[in-house]
């Protein structure tokens, strides 16, 4: 399925990073980065496996502190709120890691109702009942409610975790390699997932890969991470549209339909 036109606000920076740094040890992991992630954009970060792709997520979300810049994030600083600031901004944000796994001993019923009930006090039985509905719906796995997560295939899966990061009304989607270990017709159904996520819950995005057709499908943007910043940033095309050693090997060596 074709990418519907994205409706992007250039003048609106969810994210703004700039002059981001951060090592360990003796080994400088991002070097300066400057990155604006604008309202209603699919931006994906690419990068070889090590260049700091899950670092600059960790230090978005504020798990890491980094040794210089500064990071904004739905207008606050991350690296200057409280604990408590940045629990309340962690609710705006959806994230979907390869290692948020769902609950094996609940149903996906349950598995969904567990962030609202945490996080909405006060909420009715039947707000709960029709949060749950949506999301589902949204995923297209609406008939799976009473299942548990071991009868569901790997693709599955995913879904239900991105509908569970959904029924918080997230602002802003984290993907960390949505597409990792599945095979390359349900990446495909990922891809086009987080296109509908995109369009029907106006979220802005960051999708870290190595799959370029996840890249190809999902990007508006595409910022390349190559020796600790961004070499390359703009539409697929013009990404890898250059001779450069560093970056033509990445485009080589997928498949590309
Ligand atoms: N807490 C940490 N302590 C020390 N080194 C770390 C830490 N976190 C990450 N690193 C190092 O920073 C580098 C970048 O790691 P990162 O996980 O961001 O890579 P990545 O681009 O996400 O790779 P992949 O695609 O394989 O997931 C790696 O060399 C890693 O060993």
């Amino acid at each position: 399925m074709k990418k519907q036109p994205s409706h992007i606000d250039k003048n609106n920076a969810v994210i703004s990073i700039r002059n981001l740094k951060k090592s360990f040890a003796d080994y400088d992991v991002l070097r300066g980065i400057d990155l604006d992630l604008y309202q209603g954009e699919n931006l994906v970060v690419l990068g070889r496996s090590g260049t700091g792709k899950s670092v600059l997520i960790k230090l978005v979300s504020g798990l890491l502190k980094p040794d210089e810049g500064s990071i904004e994030v739905l207008g606050k600083d991350v690296t200057a709120i409280s604990d408590r600031e940045l629990q309340e901004l962690r609710i705006r944000i959806g994230f979907s890691f390869q290692n948020s796994a769902l609950y094996d001993s609940m149903t996906v019923r349950k598995n969904l109702e567990f962030p609202l009930v945490r996080n909405r006090k006060g909420i009715t039985r039947s707000e709960i009942n029709t949060s749950v509905e949506t999301v589902l719906d949204a995923v297209g796995l609406s008939q799976t409610i009473n299942q548990m997560p071991s009868e569901l295939s790997g693709g599955q899966r995913k879904r239900i975790g991105i509908a569970r990061t959904l029924i918080l009304n997230p602002e802003i989607m984290l993907y960390d390699e949505p597409t990792a270990g599945l095979d390359p017709i349900t990446c495909i159904e990922i891809n086009e997932l987080i296109n509908e996520v995109q369009q029907r819950f106006h979220t802005s995005s960051i999708i870290i890969t190595h799959d370029l057709t996840c890249a190809k499908m999902t990007g508006d943007r595409i910022a390349m991470l190559l020796d600790g910043q961004f070499q390359r940033t703009g539409t697929f095309e013009e990404v890898f549209d250059t001779d450069d050693s560093r970056v033509k090997p990445f485009y080589d060596y997928n498949f590309i339909e």
